[in-house]
C-alpha cells in the first residue's frame, strides 16, 4: 500500500501523472506481454551479460525497494547485443514484490503476474557522459526484468536475503561487495523487448526493455524476508512493510512487442 505517506511516489500510481504527465504518455512501463501477439524478429541476436568483472559497492533501501548499486567508471560489466546498439553499463539492481501470497511482478504475461520482478538496470554510456543524462534519453537505458516465481529455495537468492536485516528502514545502506547478480539468471536468456519507460517517478521514457521468458525460482521464506524491510526510516514513529511496491501494466498505446525466438 503506497499510501502511507506524503511523499508523492508513496502516494502511488494513480496520482503520479500529477506531478509527472509523463505518466501518461505513449511509451509507459510496465506492459501486459502476449506473448502469441509478440513480433518473432529473426534480425534479433542474442543478448550477452558480460558481469564477470562486476563491482558491486553497496545495498540500500531506498523507501522504495532494495537496490544493490555497482561501480560503472568503465565497460566492466555490461549488457550487449539483443536489440542494443552499444554496450550498456550494469549501474544497479532492485526488486518489486507484492504482499503475502499475493503477486508483485510489474510486468504481466497473459495478464498473469509472477511474485517478484528483478531490475537490473543499465545505461549508454557510449551516447552520454552520465548515468542522469541517459536517464532521460530515449535509448539511454537498458532494463533487463527476471521473473520470481515461488517454489523452491534459490541456491544463491539467501546472499542478498540475509543482508536485508542490515537494511530494514528507508535511508539505510551498508556494504555488500563481491556480489555477481550472474547467479540471478535462468538457464535461458529467450527474452521479449519493447520501447518503454522508468516504472517509479520520473518515469522517464528512456528504457528499452528485455524481460527474460524464464523465472527463477525462490521460495517463499526467501520473498519473505523481502517483506521485512520497511517504506519507513528509524526516526519514524509508523513501520509500514515495505510491500506491494510494484506499478500495474500500462496501455500498450501500439507498441510493438520482439520475441528473441
Ligand atoms: N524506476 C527505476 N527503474 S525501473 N523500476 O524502471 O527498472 N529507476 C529509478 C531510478 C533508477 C532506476
Ligand atoms: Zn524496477
Amino acid at each position: 500500500d503506497f499510501s502511507h505517506s506524503f511523499c508523492l511516489v508513496c502516494q502511488g500510481p494513480p496520482v503520479w501523472h500529477k506531478n509527472y504527465p509523463v505518466a501518461q504518455g505513449n511509451r509507459q512501463s510496465p506492459i501486459d506481454i502476449i506473448p502469441h501477439q509478440t513480433s518473432h524478429d529473426p534480425g534479433l541476436g542474442p543478448i550477452t551479460l558480460n558481469y564477470d568483472q562486476c563491482t558491486s559497492i553497496n545495498i540500500t533501501n531506498n523507501g522504495h525497494s532494495v537496490v544493490v548499486e555497482f561501480e560503472d567508471p568503465d565497460d566492466r560489466s555490461v549488457i550487449l547485443g539483443g536489440p542494443l546498439d552499444n554496450p550498456y553499463r550494469l549501474k544497479q539492481f532492485h526488486f518489486h514484490w507484492g504482499g503475502k501470497g499475493c503477486h508483485g511482478s510489474e510486468h504481466t504475461v497473459s495478464g498473469n503476474s509472477y511474485a517478484s520482478e528483478l531490475h537490473l538496470v543499465h545505461w549508454n554510456a557510449v551516447k552520454y557522459k552520465t548515468f542522469g543524462e541517459a536517464a532521460t534519453a530515449p535509448d539511454g537505458l537498458a532494463v533487463l526484468g527476471i521473473f520470481l516465481e515461488t517454489g523452491d529455495d534459490h541456491r544463491w537468492l539467501h546472499m542478498i536475503t540475509d543482508a536485508l536485516y542490515m537494511v530494514k528502514f528507508k535511508g539505510s545502506v551498508t556494504d555488500f561487495k563481491a556480489f555477481n547478480p550472474k547467479c540471478l539468471l535462468p538457464s535461458s536468456l529467450h527474452y521479449w523487448t519493447y520501447l518503454g519507460s522508468l516504472t517509479t517517478p520520473p518515469l522517464h521514457e528512456s528504457v528499452i526493455w528485455i524481460v527474460l521468458k524464464e523465472p527463477i525460482i525462490v521460495s517463499e521464506k526467501q520473498l519473505g524476508k523481502f517483506r521485512m524491510l520497511l517504506f519507513t526510516g528509524e526516526e519514524e514513529d509508523e513501520r509500514i512493510r515495505m510491500e506491494n511496491n510494484f506499478r500495474p501494466p500500462q496501455p500498450l498505446k501500439g507498441r510493438k512487442v520482439r520475441s528473441s525466438n
